[in-house]
C-alpha cells in the first residue's frame, strides 16, 4: 500500500481526466457514495436521524453536499452548514450546493442556532486543499469528545496538513472515523493527525492505482531459514559497554539471535565479562579492550554486522569504537549513545558514514545530530505543505548518506534513493512498544537481518514491522525482554502465510 500527497493525488485525478475515465463531478458522487455507504457499513445500528454537516468552501465540501443529498433520501434529518461565500464555490461544488439546495436549506457555519442534538456529524470543511491557516469554530476539536455523537472526517479531519499530518493554525477536527478518498494521504499516517482520524477507511473511488507515492511497510516474507550451514546467515557483532551497563546490549545480541542471524557475539570491555558470561548462553562472549582490538576482530570478514550504541556510553571510546567499524566498512546499526556521542559534531560522523550504515534515532537523538531539520519538523507551520517528519528523514538521510530510521508510531526510513513510513498505528496501534528497551530491541532485529543479507532500507522496513507484531501478538504488561521471545511465534505465521 501507497500513500500519497495532495499534489500526487491531484495529478492521479488529472491523468484520468484527460484520458476520459471520470470526470470530477462524478469521482465526487462517487466518494459521496462511498463516504455514506461506509458509515453504515462502519455502524449498522445507525438508524436514520439527525446529521449535522459542515461543509467548506472547495471540493471537500462538494463531497459533504452529496453525503447530505444521499443521508436526505435514506431519512436522516440534515443539518447543513457551510463555511465561506456559496457563490465563490469551484464547478462541482457548486453544482452539489445546487442539487442540496432544492431540498433543504443551507445555514452559514458561523450561525450558532442549535437544530437538535446530532447522531451524526460530518466534517466536509477541508481536506486536501488546506493551505492557510483558517479560524475554525472553537467547537470543531470538542465535536468528538463533546457530543454524543459519531464524527466523520471526510478525506481528513480539517485542520490537518495532509502532506505532514501536522495541525494548521490553531485549531483542528478530530473524528471517530475518517474516509480517505482513493489512496490514504501521508498526513494519515505522520504526525499527530493519524490520532486525529480515529479510524481510517479508504474509499475507492474508480481511480487507477497507479503505484504512486511512499510505500507503507507491510508484512515481510522470505524470513524462514532454509538448509545451509550457520554462516550462510551471517554473523552479527554487537558491542556492549561497561560493568553494570550491559543488559542493553544482551537485548540487542538477543534480538540479533532471534531474527535469525547464524551466530552473534558480544563483544565488552574485560571489567565487563563476568557479569555477561554470567547471563549469556548462545550469544556468545568476546573481550574488547578497545578499538584497536575491535579493528582486529573486524579482519576476521565473517563478522558481516555489528551494531552499538545501547548502553555503551556517549564518550570519547565511542567515538573510536564507531570510526573503527565505520572504517571496517561493514554492515551496521549505530543507535542511542553511538549517534549521542557525536552531538557536539554531528559532521564528524556524517563525514564517515557509508551506504551500509542505519542510524536508528529517536526524536531527541535526531535533534541531536540534525538541529535545524528537527526545528522545521517541530517548529510552527506556517502554510502548507508543512515539513513534515518524512522530509526530515530524507534530508537527513541525503545528509548523512545513509539510511536513516527516525522512531515513533509513524516510523520513516529514508535513504538517500528510497524512502518508506512504518504505521504502527489505527488497527496496528502498539503504544505498549513506549518501554525501555524497545529501541534496542530494534537495534538488534535489523542488525540480525543485516547479518542475514538484507540491505539496509529492506532491514530497517522489517525490523520495525516485526517490532511491532511482537508487541501486538503479547498484549498488555510488555517489557523489552518479551519481544524476542514472542519473535518465534510471529515467525511462524509469517510462514504459515506465506505465498506459495
Ligand atoms: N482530487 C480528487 O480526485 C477528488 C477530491 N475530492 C475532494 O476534494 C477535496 C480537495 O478539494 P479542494 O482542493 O477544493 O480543497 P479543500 O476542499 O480541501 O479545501 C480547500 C479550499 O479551501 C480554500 N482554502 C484553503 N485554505 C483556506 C483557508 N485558510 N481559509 C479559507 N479557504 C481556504 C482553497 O482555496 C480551496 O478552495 C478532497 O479532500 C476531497 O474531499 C473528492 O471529491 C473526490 C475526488
Ligand atoms: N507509542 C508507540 N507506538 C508505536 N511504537 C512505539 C511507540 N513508542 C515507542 N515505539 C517504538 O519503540 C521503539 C522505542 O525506541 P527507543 O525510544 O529508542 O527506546 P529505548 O531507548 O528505551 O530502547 C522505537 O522503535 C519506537 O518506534
Ligand atoms: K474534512
Amino acid at each position: 500500500m501507497h500513500v500519497l500527497t495532495a499534489e500526487e493525488m491531484r495529478e492521479i485525478e488529472r491523468t484520468a481526466m484527460d484520458s476520459g475515465t471520470a470526470s470530477d463531478r462524478v469521482l465526487m458522487e462517487r466518494a459521496g457514495c462511498g463516504a455514506v455507504a461506509t458509515i453504515l457499513e462502519e455502524w449498522p445500528d445507525l438508524a436514520p436521524g439527525r446529521v449535522l454537516i459542515l461543509c467548506g468552501p472547495g471540493n471537500n465540501g462538494g463531497d459533504g453536499f452529496v453525503v447530505a443529498r444521499l443521508l436526505h433520501g435514506l431519512g436522516w434529518t440534515v443539518d447543513l452548514r457551510l463555511l465561506g461565500d456559496p457563490g465563490k464555490l469551484p464547478p462541482d461544488a457548486a453544482a452539489n450546493h445546487a442539487a442540496w439546495s432544492a431540498l433543504g436549506d443551507v445555514t452559514p457555519l458561523v450561525d450558532g442556532t442549535d437544530k437538535g442534538d446530532p447522531d451524526l456529524i460530518v466534517d466536509a470543511l477541508f481536506g486536501t486543499g488546506l493551505t492557510r491557516p483558517v479560524d475554525l469554530p472553537e467547537t470543531l476539536g470538542l465535536l468528538r469528545t463533546e457530543r454524543r455523537a459519531k464524527v466523520v472526517a471526510l478525506d481528513m479531519p480539517s485542520g490537518w496538513c495532509s502532506d505532514s499530518g501536522r495541525r494548521i493554525g490553531a485549531r483542528a477536527a478530530e473524528a471517530h472515523l475518517t474516509l480517505a478518498f482513493h489512496a490514504a494521504k501521508r498526513g494519515h499516517v505522520l504526525g499527530d493527525a493519524p490520532e486525529a482520524c480515529g479510524m481510517l477507511r479508504v474509499i475507492d473511488i474508480g481511480l487507477p492505482d497507479t503505484g504512486d507515492g511512499v510505500r507503507l511497510v507491510g508484512a515481510p516474507n522470505g524470513l524462514a531459514k532454509a538448509g545451509g550451514h550457520k554462516y550462510a546467515y551471517g554473523h552479527a557483532l554487537v558491542l556492549g559497554g561497561g560493568p553494570g551497563k550491559g543488559g542493553a546490549a544482551r537485548m540487542t545480541s538477543r534480538a540479533a539471535l532471534r531474527v535469525g542471524a547464524g551466530l552473534v557475539t558480544l563483544a565488552v570491555p574485560p571489567a565487563a565479562l563476568q557479569e555477561n558470561a554470567a547471563r549469556l548462553d548462545a550469544v556468545m562472549l568476546s573481550s574488547m579492550r578497545d578499538a584497536d582490538a575491535l579493528a582486529e576482530m573486524l579482519e576476521d570478514t565473517r563478522l558481516n554486522a555489528v551494531a552499538l550504541g545501547p548502553g555503551l556510553g556517549s564518550g570519547g571510546r565511542t567515538r573510536e569504537l564507531v570510526r573503527t567499524v565505520l572504517a571496517a566498512d561493514r554492515a551496521c546499526v549505530l543507535d542511542a549513545d553511538a549517534l549521542t556521542a557525536f552531538a557536539q559534531a554531528p559532521d564528524d560522523l556524517f563525514g564517515m558514514l557509508h551506504p551500509k550504515a542505519v542510524l536508528t534515532p529517536h526524536g531527541g537523538e535526531f535533534a541531536r545530530l540534525f538541529p535545524d531539520l528537527a526545528n522545521l519538523m517541530n517548529g510552527p507551520v506556517e502554510s502548507g505543505p508543512a515539513f513534515s517528519r518524512l522530509d526530515a528523514a530524507q534530508a537527513a538521510a541525503d545528509r548523512a548518506g545513509c539510511t536513516v530510521l527516525l522512531k515513533g508510531p509513524d516510523t520513516v526510513i529514508a535513504s538517500p534513493d528510497d524512502v518508506r513510513i512504518h504505521a504502527a498505528l489505527y488497527d496496528r496501534s502498539a503504544p505498549g512498544l513506549a518501554t525501555a528497551g524497545a529501541g534496542d530491541t530494534l537495534t538488534g532485529f535489523i542488525a540480525g537481518l543485516l547479518a542475514r543479507g538484507l540491505d539496509p532500507v529492506e532491514a530497517a522496513g522489517r525490523g520495525a514491522w516485526l517490532l511491532t507484531e511482537c508487541a501486538l501478538r503479547f498484549g498488555p504488561g510488555l517489557i523489552a525482554e518479551d519481544l524476542p521471545e514472542v519473535l518465534p511465534g510471529v515467525l511462524a505465521e509469517l510462514a504459515a502465510h506465506a505465498p506459495g
